[in-house]
Protein backbone atom coordinates (compact mmCIF):
# COMPACT_ATOMS: atom_id res chain seq x y z
CA UNK A 1 0.00 0.00 0.00
CA UNK A 2 1.15 3.68 -0.50
CA UNK A 3 2.84 4.87 2.73
CA UNK A 4 0.31 8.19 1.76
CA UNK A 5 -2.85 5.99 2.49
CA UNK A 6 -1.51 4.81 5.57
CA UNK A 7 -0.34 8.09 7.18
CA UNK A 8 -2.28 9.77 9.61
CA UNK A 9 -4.32 12.89 7.70
CA UNK A 10 -4.59 14.47 11.25
CA UNK A 11 -2.07 13.98 14.45
CA UNK A 12 -2.81 15.77 17.39
CA UNK A 13 0.18 14.47 20.11
CA UNK A 14 0.28 15.20 23.47
CA UNK A 15 -1.88 18.39 23.67
CA UNK A 16 -2.55 20.24 26.57
CA UNK A 17 -5.30 23.16 27.01
CA UNK A 18 -5.64 25.28 30.07
CA UNK A 19 -8.20 28.07 30.50
CA UNK A 20 -6.58 29.92 33.51
CA UNK A 21 -6.72 27.23 35.82
CA UNK A 22 -9.25 25.21 33.86
CA UNK A 23 -7.64 22.05 32.46
CA UNK A 24 -9.43 20.83 29.46
CA UNK A 25 -7.03 18.67 27.68
CA UNK A 26 -4.41 16.41 29.53
CA UNK A 27 -1.41 14.80 27.51
CA UNK A 28 -3.97 14.20 24.76
CA UNK A 29 -3.16 12.19 21.30
CA UNK A 30 -5.64 11.17 18.50
CA UNK A 31 -4.76 10.23 15.49
CA UNK A 32 -7.14 10.70 12.48
CA UNK A 33 -6.30 8.14 9.00
CA UNK A 34 -7.71 9.85 5.34
CA UNK A 35 -10.72 8.59 4.47
CA UNK A 36 -11.95 8.07 8.26
CA UNK A 37 -15.64 9.30 9.13
CA UNK A 38 -14.94 9.76 12.89
CA UNK A 39 -17.29 11.35 15.22
CA UNK A 40 -16.05 13.01 18.96
CA UNK A 41 -18.20 12.35 21.75
CA UNK A 42 -17.67 13.26 25.67
CA UNK A 43 -19.90 15.12 27.94
CA UNK A 44 -20.76 18.42 28.32
CA UNK A 45 -17.69 20.88 28.39
CA UNK A 46 -15.11 18.11 28.10
CA UNK A 47 -13.46 19.89 25.14
CA UNK A 48 -14.92 18.65 22.10
CA UNK A 49 -15.23 22.29 20.50
CA UNK A 50 -12.09 23.64 21.82
CA UNK A 51 -10.62 20.59 19.98
CA UNK A 52 -11.67 20.82 16.81
CA UNK A 53 -10.92 24.61 16.98
CA UNK A 54 -7.13 23.76 17.63
CA UNK A 55 -7.47 21.24 14.55
CA UNK A 56 -8.51 24.72 12.40
CA UNK A 57 -6.19 26.57 13.35
CA UNK A 58 -8.59 29.06 15.35
CA UNK A 59 -6.82 28.67 18.30
CA UNK A 60 -3.78 26.99 19.69
CA UNK A 61 -3.18 24.26 22.04
CA UNK A 62 -1.18 25.38 25.54
CA UNK A 63 1.62 21.90 24.63
CA UNK A 64 1.65 19.71 22.12
CA UNK A 65 0.89 19.72 18.63
CA UNK A 66 -1.58 19.55 15.92
CA UNK A 67 -0.21 18.21 12.81
CA UNK A 68 -2.30 18.39 9.60
CA UNK A 69 -1.42 16.30 6.54
CA UNK A 70 1.91 15.96 8.23
CA UNK A 71 2.75 19.41 9.09
CA UNK A 72 2.65 21.28 12.32
CA UNK A 73 -0.22 23.76 11.87
CA UNK A 74 0.68 26.10 14.87
CA UNK A 75 4.78 26.81 14.02
CA UNK A 76 4.00 27.77 10.50
CA UNK A 77 4.38 31.22 8.73
CA UNK A 78 0.83 32.97 7.45
CA UNK A 79 0.83 32.15 4.22
CA UNK A 80 1.87 28.37 4.03
CA UNK A 81 -0.85 28.20 7.36
CA UNK A 82 -3.50 29.61 4.96
CA UNK A 83 -2.92 26.96 2.33
CA UNK A 84 -2.99 24.11 4.63
CA UNK A 85 -6.31 25.61 6.36
CA UNK A 86 -7.79 26.00 2.75
CA UNK A 87 -7.35 21.98 2.99
CA UNK A 88 -9.98 22.04 5.71
CA UNK A 89 -13.76 22.82 5.89
CA UNK A 90 -15.81 23.75 9.02
CA UNK A 91 -19.27 23.55 9.48
CA UNK A 92 -19.66 25.39 12.88
CA UNK A 93 -22.81 25.29 14.98
CA UNK A 94 -25.88 26.88 13.80
CA UNK A 95 -24.16 27.56 10.36
CA UNK A 96 -22.12 31.14 11.16
CA UNK A 97 -23.92 32.63 7.79
CA UNK A 98 -22.94 36.11 7.57
CA UNK A 99 -26.39 37.29 8.22
CA UNK A 100 -25.92 40.39 5.71
CA UNK A 101 -24.62 38.37 2.80
CA UNK A 102 -27.08 36.35 0.04
CA UNK A 103 -26.39 32.36 0.18
CA UNK A 104 -24.21 32.84 -2.83
CA UNK A 105 -22.33 35.25 -1.55
CA UNK A 106 -21.71 33.64 1.26
CA UNK A 107 -20.43 30.59 -0.79
CA UNK A 108 -18.60 32.98 -2.89
CA UNK A 109 -16.31 34.06 0.58
CA UNK A 110 -13.56 31.83 0.68
CA UNK A 111 -13.36 31.82 -3.24
CA UNK A 112 -12.70 35.63 -3.54
CA UNK A 113 -11.15 35.21 -0.29
CA UNK A 114 -8.33 33.01 -2.48
CA UNK A 115 -8.06 35.87 -4.87
CA UNK A 116 -7.47 33.33 -7.68
CA UNK A 117 -10.56 32.66 -9.60
CA UNK A 118 -12.48 35.45 -12.10
CA UNK A 119 -16.01 36.19 -10.71
CA UNK A 120 -17.65 33.94 -13.86
CA UNK A 121 -15.79 30.80 -12.65
CA UNK A 122 -16.89 31.87 -8.67
CA UNK A 123 -20.82 31.98 -10.17
CA UNK A 124 -19.72 28.10 -11.61
CA UNK A 125 -17.98 26.90 -8.44
CA UNK A 126 -20.66 28.48 -6.47
CA UNK A 127 -23.60 26.58 -8.52
CA UNK A 128 -22.01 23.30 -8.38
CA UNK A 129 -21.56 23.35 -4.61
CA UNK A 130 -25.19 24.32 -4.38
CA UNK A 131 -26.55 21.24 -6.68
CA UNK A 132 -23.82 19.23 -4.12
CA UNK A 133 -26.39 20.12 -1.38
CA UNK A 134 -29.13 19.70 -3.03
CA UNK A 135 -30.50 23.40 -3.80
CA UNK A 136 -31.75 25.08 -6.27
CA UNK A 137 -29.85 27.91 -7.98
CA UNK A 138 -32.46 30.48 -7.17
CA UNK A 139 -31.92 30.20 -4.04
CA UNK A 140 -28.86 31.71 -4.11
CA UNK A 141 -29.95 35.39 -4.00
CA UNK A 142 -32.02 34.60 -0.80
CA UNK A 143 -30.49 35.82 2.45
CA UNK A 144 -29.83 33.58 5.62
CA UNK A 145 -33.17 35.04 7.37
CA UNK A 146 -35.20 33.97 4.26
CA UNK A 147 -34.07 29.88 5.03
CA UNK A 148 -35.47 27.31 7.24
CA UNK A 149 -32.81 25.17 9.59
CA UNK A 150 -32.31 22.67 7.56
CA UNK A 151 -31.39 25.28 4.41
CA UNK A 152 -29.33 27.05 6.81
CA UNK A 153 -26.94 23.97 7.14
CA UNK A 154 -26.95 22.99 3.56
CA UNK A 155 -25.59 26.30 2.70
CA UNK A 156 -23.05 26.25 6.14
CA UNK A 157 -22.33 22.93 4.07
CA UNK A 158 -21.58 23.86 0.61
CA UNK A 159 -19.44 26.90 2.45
CA UNK A 160 -17.66 24.29 4.17
CA UNK A 161 -17.34 22.66 0.76
CA UNK A 162 -16.34 25.64 -1.29
CA UNK A 163 -12.60 25.17 -1.57
CA UNK A 164 -13.17 21.43 -2.08
CA UNK A 165 -11.27 20.20 1.48
CA UNK A 166 -9.82 16.65 2.01
CA UNK A 167 -10.80 17.18 5.50
CA UNK A 168 -13.96 18.41 6.94
CA UNK A 169 -14.96 19.22 10.49
CA UNK A 170 -18.94 19.34 11.42
CA UNK A 171 -19.45 20.52 15.03
CA UNK A 172 -23.36 19.47 15.88
CA UNK A 173 -23.71 19.32 12.66
CA UNK A 174 -28.23 18.23 13.62
CA UNK A 175 -28.36 20.08 16.36
CA UNK A 176 -32.11 22.18 16.10
CA UNK A 177 -33.29 20.47 13.24
CA UNK A 178 -36.41 18.14 13.55
CA UNK A 179 -36.31 14.04 13.62
CA UNK A 180 -37.11 14.33 9.76
CA UNK A 181 -34.59 17.07 8.51
CA UNK A 182 -32.05 15.53 10.65
CA UNK A 183 -32.18 11.84 8.38
CA UNK A 184 -31.72 13.90 5.43
CA UNK A 185 -28.98 15.74 6.41
CA UNK A 186 -27.23 13.08 7.39
CA UNK A 187 -27.70 11.13 4.18
CA UNK A 188 -26.21 14.16 2.34
CA UNK A 189 -23.13 14.11 4.28
CA UNK A 190 -22.91 10.42 3.99
CA UNK A 191 -23.21 10.81 0.22
CA UNK A 192 -21.34 13.99 -0.13
CA UNK A 193 -18.74 12.27 1.69
CA UNK A 194 -18.45 9.03 -0.60
CA UNK A 195 -18.51 11.19 -3.77
CA UNK A 196 -16.01 13.44 -3.07
CA UNK A 197 -13.29 10.80 -0.74
CA UNK A 198 -13.71 13.38 2.69
CA UNK A 199 -11.95 12.65 5.71
CA UNK A 200 -15.09 13.46 8.13
CA UNK A 201 -14.75 14.53 11.81
CA UNK A 202 -18.18 15.61 13.93
CA UNK A 203 -19.12 16.49 17.19
CA UNK A 204 -22.67 15.27 18.23
CA UNK A 205 -24.59 14.42 20.92
CA UNK A 206 -27.24 13.08 18.54
CA UNK A 207 -26.41 8.93 19.15
CA UNK A 208 -29.00 8.26 15.64
CA UNK A 209 -26.45 10.94 13.97
CA UNK A 210 -23.70 8.95 15.21
CA UNK A 211 -24.78 5.50 14.40
CA UNK A 212 -25.90 6.40 11.04
CA UNK A 213 -22.48 8.34 10.48
CA UNK A 214 -19.51 6.63 11.58
CA UNK A 215 -17.12 4.20 11.19
CA UNK A 216 -15.52 5.24 14.40
CA UNK A 217 -15.34 6.79 17.53
CA UNK A 218 -13.68 8.80 19.88
CA UNK A 219 -14.48 9.37 23.32
CA UNK A 220 -13.27 12.34 25.09
CA UNK A 221 -13.35 11.39 28.62
CA UNK A 222 -11.08 12.42 32.01
CA UNK A 223 -9.16 15.29 30.04
CA UNK A 224 -8.01 12.72 26.94
CA UNK A 225 -8.90 10.17 24.55
CA UNK A 226 -10.37 7.00 26.48
CA UNK A 227 -11.55 5.16 23.19
CA UNK A 228 -10.84 5.28 19.49
CA UNK A 229 -12.03 2.58 18.02
CA UNK A 230 -15.75 1.09 16.44
CA UNK A 231 -18.91 1.46 18.08
CA UNK A 232 -19.27 -2.33 18.49
CA UNK A 233 -15.73 -2.19 20.17
CA UNK A 234 -16.75 0.23 22.52
CA UNK A 235 -18.51 -1.85 24.21
CA UNK A 236 -14.67 -3.54 25.39
CA UNK A 237 -13.57 -0.61 27.14
CA UNK A 238 -13.31 -0.94 31.07
CA UNK A 239 -14.41 3.23 31.46
CA UNK A 240 -17.47 4.39 33.15
CA UNK A 241 -18.44 7.07 30.44
CA UNK A 242 -17.69 4.51 27.98
CA UNK A 243 -19.94 1.96 29.20
CA UNK A 244 -22.84 4.06 29.94
CA UNK A 245 -22.40 5.77 26.54
CA UNK A 246 -22.37 2.25 24.88
CA UNK A 247 -25.19 1.21 26.49
CA UNK A 248 -27.30 4.14 24.05
CA UNK A 249 -25.23 3.05 21.12
CA UNK A 250 -26.41 -0.52 21.64
CA UNK A 251 -29.81 0.03 21.47
CA UNK A 252 -29.39 1.72 17.75
CA UNK A 253 -26.89 -0.61 16.43
CA UNK A 254 -29.76 -3.33 17.60
CA UNK A 255 -32.16 -1.54 15.40
CA UNK A 256 -30.06 -1.36 12.21
N1 LIG B 1 -11.94 30.80 25.19
C1 LIG B 1 -12.15 30.18 26.35
N2 LIG B 1 -11.78 30.74 27.52
C2 LIG B 1 -11.96 30.10 28.70
N3 LIG B 1 -12.52 28.87 28.81
C3 LIG B 1 -12.91 28.28 27.67
C4 LIG B 1 -12.76 28.89 26.39
N4 LIG B 1 -13.24 28.05 25.45
C5 LIG B 1 -13.70 26.96 26.11
N5 LIG B 1 -13.50 27.10 27.45
C6 LIG B 1 -13.82 26.10 28.47
O1 LIG B 1 -13.27 24.87 28.05
C7 LIG B 1 -14.11 23.79 28.43
C8 LIG B 1 -14.45 22.96 27.18
O2 LIG B 1 -15.33 23.70 26.34
P1 LIG B 1 -15.85 23.12 24.95
O3 LIG B 1 -16.80 24.13 24.40
O4 LIG B 1 -14.69 22.73 24.13
O5 LIG B 1 -16.61 21.81 25.44
P2 LIG B 1 -17.56 20.84 24.63
O6 LIG B 1 -17.13 19.46 24.95
O7 LIG B 1 -17.58 21.22 23.18
O8 LIG B 1 -18.96 21.18 25.33
P3 LIG B 1 -20.48 21.06 24.81
O9 LIG B 1 -20.71 19.60 24.51
O10 LIG B 1 -21.27 21.52 26.00
O11 LIG B 1 -20.62 21.95 23.60
C9 LIG B 1 -15.33 24.41 29.12
O12 LIG B 1 -15.09 24.35 30.51
C10 LIG B 1 -15.32 25.84 28.62
O13 LIG B 1 -15.89 26.69 29.57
Amino acid sequence: MNSQHTRPICEIRKVWTVFGSNVVHQDLDLSINAGEIISLVGGSGSGKTTLLRHIVGLTRPTKGEVLLFGKNLHEMDRVPQQRLMNRLGMLFQQGALFSALTVFDNIAFPLRELKQFDEATIHQLVLHKLSLVEMEPDTGSRLPSQLSGGMIKRVALARALALEPELLLLDEPTAGLDPDRSEKFVELIKSIKHSLGLTVIFVTHDLDTLVSLTDKVAVLADKHIVANCGLRELGNIDHPFVQNFFQGVRVRLERT
